[in-house]
């Protein structure tokens, strides 16, 4: 039996009157890379957010590397959050600085290495950056850290397509080689699917389906076949 990295049990979050999690019951196992997948407003961000103690469940229980979210444990998590903009007024160097010092686990020489590879220059202007050299630098920063969990909340948004596919590959053959839980939220699947080893498919704050990708595959086609049956 695989250990869990994350196991959320009975896990509720509501605002006003809506549930965002309506009684989550979830499991990732220890050293994959899961997506977690879904419609808008399934669930998936607040979820992401809930592992870091952003968002504190109304009900239910959370364990994340054997513990109860905490700013202590985030030292142990990179964190990508949807919609971020950490390093306007810095270029990539001063941001790979700000990392050295701030961020556990950064390894400044790996996050060079990583912005050279996804098309960015050192002396690059964060501020007059398109959104998709951002979101580049963004994943590069979170990436380049030594730490058992990696959390991302759609990085890939607002990358193009070809550079979507090249990132990608970049990162299958990165991702072997870590010891680390990978949990990857997007809606970029077809470009992506390759990439996972697990899959958890949300629907209105619950789990609709999960399971080990290349089981699921077998029994009921690609990831983005059972997305359609899921959610059409
Ligand atoms: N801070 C908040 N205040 C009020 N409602 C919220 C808040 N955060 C989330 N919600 C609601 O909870 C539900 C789930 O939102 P969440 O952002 O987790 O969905 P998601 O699956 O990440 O969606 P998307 O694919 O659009 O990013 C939505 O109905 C959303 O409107």
């Amino acid at each position: 039996m695989t250990k869990a990295a994350i196991q959320g049990s009975g896990l509720v979050k509501r605002y006003g009157r809506r549930n965002a999690l309506d009684g989550l019951d979830i499991e990732i196992p220890e050293n994959s890379v899961t997506a977690v997948l879904g419609p808008n407003g399934a669930g998936k961000s607040t979820f992401m957010r809930m592992l870091t103690g952003l968002v504190t469940p109304d009900q239910g229980t959370l364990r994340v590397l054997g513990e109860a979210p905490s700013w202590k444990l985030n030292g142990r998590i990179s964190y990508l959050p949807d919609r971020a903009r950490w390093y306007e007024g810095h270029t990539v160097a001063e941001a790979i600085r700000w990392g050295s010092n701030l961020l556990p686990g950064f390894d400044a020489a790996q996050a060079l290495q990583l912005v050279e590879q996804l098309g960015l220059k050192a002396d690059m202007d964060v501020k007059g950056m398109s959104k998709g050299q951002e979101a580049r630098l963004m994943l590069a920063m979170c990436l380049a850290r030594d730490v058992p969990l990696l959390v991302l909340d759609e990085p890939f948004s607002g990358i193009d397509m070809i550079s979507r596919e090249r990132i990608v590959a970049a990162l299958i053959d990165s991702f072997s080689d870590r010891r680390q839980t990978v949990l990857i939220c997007t809606h970029e699947i077809p470009e992506t699917e390759s990439l996972f080893d697990h899959a958890v498919f949300l629907n209105d704050g619950t789990v609709a389906l999960s399971g080990d990708v290349e089981e699921l595959r077998a029994t009921r086609g690609s990831v983005q076949d059972i997305y359609r049956q899921l959610y059409v």
